[in-house]
């Protein structure tokens, strides 16, 4: 079986309509040919990149609750999104669960509500550098994802995005060993508690200061599915970087 390579590109609380505008024809003029390709713009803009991106992009939410309508000032529902043409939902970002102070069971009903909506998700997660100088990676890792394995059986449409808190806007990539292994750990951790099937079928896709000088590599992994980027998603190289894989 092979994965298709994917590559997100999120915006994080970045642009304007002047930079929505460059980054949309800059995607529109990219070749590229078996990838899969995601952008999240912040909210605001979803609607106007959906309209103006073409049909071979799709488009992600960066967030969205775990109800469908309601009193929850400032939330944005997966049937929103739905709504308006935007068929996936970034998820668990690191951002969101310190910032934000989402727990685990917070990601995870927000997984299964995005899901049982119809929208594919970027589930994020990914240590701190505390937890991996204490040789927790693997432990941190497995009990984010096991909250969502606890509501959760059908990983389908679910793009696990590991991305070392460490490594996010840092500039200090994780090296290919060091993502490939924690890779090659979650793959065995969804023939375990998934099925065997999920975990040959899963992309887990790395975050974490990915640029065009370091995606080549990378996506050399046998377990690198692909990227989420950050940073370099605001520039021509990510261009590249969806290009990674060739
Ligand atoms: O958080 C990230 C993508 O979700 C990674 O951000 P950077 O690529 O800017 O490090």
């Amino acid at each position: 079986m092979t994965r298709k390579f994917f590559v997100g590109g999120n915006w994080k609380m970045n642009g304007s309509k002047k930079d929505v505008n460059t980054l949309v024809s800059m995607l529109n003029n990219a070749t590229f040919s078996d990838v899969e390709v995601v952008v999240a713009p912040p909210a605001l803009y979803l609607s106007t990149v959906r309209t103006e991106l073409n049909s071979n992009i799709e488009v992600a939410g960066q967030n969205a609750y775990y109800v469908s309508k309601g009193a929850y000032t400032g939330e944005v529902s997966p049937e929103m999104l739905k709504d308006m043409g935007i068929n996936w939902v970034i998820l668990g970002h690191s951002e969101r669960r310190d910032i934000f102070r989402e727990s685990d069971e917070v990601v995870a009903k927000k997984v299964k509500h995005a899901l049982d909506t119809g929208l594919g998700v970027i589930a994020c997660c990914g240590e701190k550098l505390e937890e991996r100088e204490a040789g927790q990676t693997t432990a941190v890792v497995f009990r984010q994802l096991k909250a969502i394995s606890d509501l959760v059986q059908d990983w389908s449409k679910i793009v696990i995005a590991y991305e070392p808190v460490w490594a996010i806007g840092t500039g200090k990539v994780a090296t290919p060993q060091q993502a490939q292994d924690v890779h090659d750990s979650i793959r065995q951790w969804l023939s375990e508690n998934v099925s065997p099937a999920a975990a040959e079928a899963t992309r887990i896709i790395y975050g974490g200061s990915v640029n065009g000088g370091n995606c080549n590599e990378l996506a050399g992994c046998p377990d690198v599915d692909g990227f989420l980027v950050g940073g370099a998603s605001l520039k021509p190289e990510f261009v590249n970087i969806i290009n990674a894989k060739i």
